[in-house]
């Protein structure tokens, strides 16, 4: 049995961490930190883990930590990079939920962030852990930086149209919606019911802090610089993303080659799905579920090719991806713990 640890146990991700463990045969969660729910008994917060976990919220502890064969960080950015150094040090493996090792130029992670990165020499060594593209080397990682919500169903979309060159890489678009529990159950104002209920914005438009891990990924995938517009939704629904993509066709009768090419190209990857060409995939087909939904489409005979891609940000694009990383890392069934189908309606 793999022991894993989770700091940041009382937020979102955390929970989905505990929800996607509970019935892994592998894994046990043998710590669980908040600092403000110290004592609490992990039931007693979330009934719907009643009778799965006999486990209550510590403070968050290195030593005690250290036990542990792999601890998820599903923290604010800022707190793994002070802590892991320390973890790895004793061995401990890592997949950090939060974006503290998603950049490799830190000084622009400094200008996203608004704080110095601790951690350089980490930062180096980790692994950007999106399955579809790093298999190998996550397999051998200490630690895996697990990638962005948005970045997730971003990359994904356009992974096949860059590592083909049939696209131009300058002239990429991604329109992006996503779910409140995107920003965190730590209560603000702006993400009240009140506030966001039957309403919808763009936010974020001139940056938002996952532009550079978009470009950082996709620029690695094309193997050139890409020059990508990002905006980024925000949609009155719980959980869920949309990304609906844009990219040119350098030949615009290449259209006709690319639902064979993204059916290939994905064809042995158990958590991402092409739909049949002029789908419209919907977010409720993924939630719950490791699953990104992908569909292409073109208008008329124009040169720009669609992608709309959906994943559920708390499993794909959080929780699950980082099941998935541990699965990979401790060379189990890489479907172990998250082959549960979405829940509809
Ligand atoms: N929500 C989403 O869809 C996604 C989130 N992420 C990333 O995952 C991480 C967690 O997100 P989410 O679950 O939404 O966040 P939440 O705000 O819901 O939860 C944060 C958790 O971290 C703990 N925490 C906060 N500060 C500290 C600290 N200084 N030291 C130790 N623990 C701390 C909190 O508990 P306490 O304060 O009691 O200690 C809480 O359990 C973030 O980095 C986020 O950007 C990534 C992909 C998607
Ligand atoms: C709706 C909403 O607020 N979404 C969050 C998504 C970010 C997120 O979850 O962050 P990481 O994936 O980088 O950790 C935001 O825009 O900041």
């Amino acid at each position: 049995m793999i022991k894993a640890g989770i700091v940041g146990g009382t937020g979102y991700t955390g929970v989905e961490l505990l929800r996607l463990l509970a019935t892994h045969p592998d894994v046990t969660v043998s710590c669980i930190t908040s600092r403000s729910e110290a004592g609490l008994p992990v039931a007693d917060l979330y009934p719907n883990l009643r009778g799965h976990y006999d486990l209550a919220f510590s403070e968050p502890d290195v030593e005690t930590l250290k036990s542990c064969d792999l601890v998820f960080f599903a923290t604010p950015h800022g707190v793994a990079m002070r802590m892991v150094p320390e973890l790895v040090s004793a061995g401990v493996r890592i997949v950090d939920l939060s974006a503290d090792f998603r950049l490799k130029d830190l000084s622009v992670w400094a200008d996203w962030y608004g704080m110095p990165h601790e951690s350089g020499e980490w930062a180096e060594k980790a692994v950007y852990g999106l399955p579809e593209v790093a298999r190998d080397a996550i397999r051998d990682a200490q630690l895996v930086a697990n990638p962005g919500c948005y970045p997730t169903a971003i990359q994904l979309g356009f992974l096949p149209l860059l590592e083909s060159g049939l696209v131009d890489p300058s002239r990429l678009i991604a329109d992006a919606k996503s779910g409140a529990s995107g920003a965190g159950r730590q209560g603000k104002i702006g993400m009240l019911h009140g506030e966001i209920g039957e309403s919808f914005k763009a936010y974020g438009a001139s940056g938002h802090r996952h532009l550079p891990e978009i470009r950082q990924g996709l620029s690695a995938i094309a193997q050139a610089d890409v020059e990508v517009t990002f905006v980024p939704h925000l949609v009155p629904m719980i959980r869920g993303i949309e990304a609906t993509l844009y990219a040119e066709l350098k030949n615009p009768a290449d259209f006709e080659r690319l639902q064979t090419l993204f059916e290939e190209r994905f064809r042995d990857e158990p958590f991402v799905d092409v739909m049949p060409q002029g789908s419209h995939p919907e977010t409720r087909s993924v939630r719950g579920a490791n699953h990104c939904r992908m569909a292409l489409h073109r208008q008329e005979d124009s040169n720009i090719v669609i992608v709309s891609s959906v994943i559920d940000n708390l499993v794909k694009g959080a929780a699950g991806q980082a099941v998935q990383n541990m699965n990979i890392m401790f060379k189990l069934d890489e479907t172990q713990g998250l082959s549960a189908p979405a829940f509809l309606p």
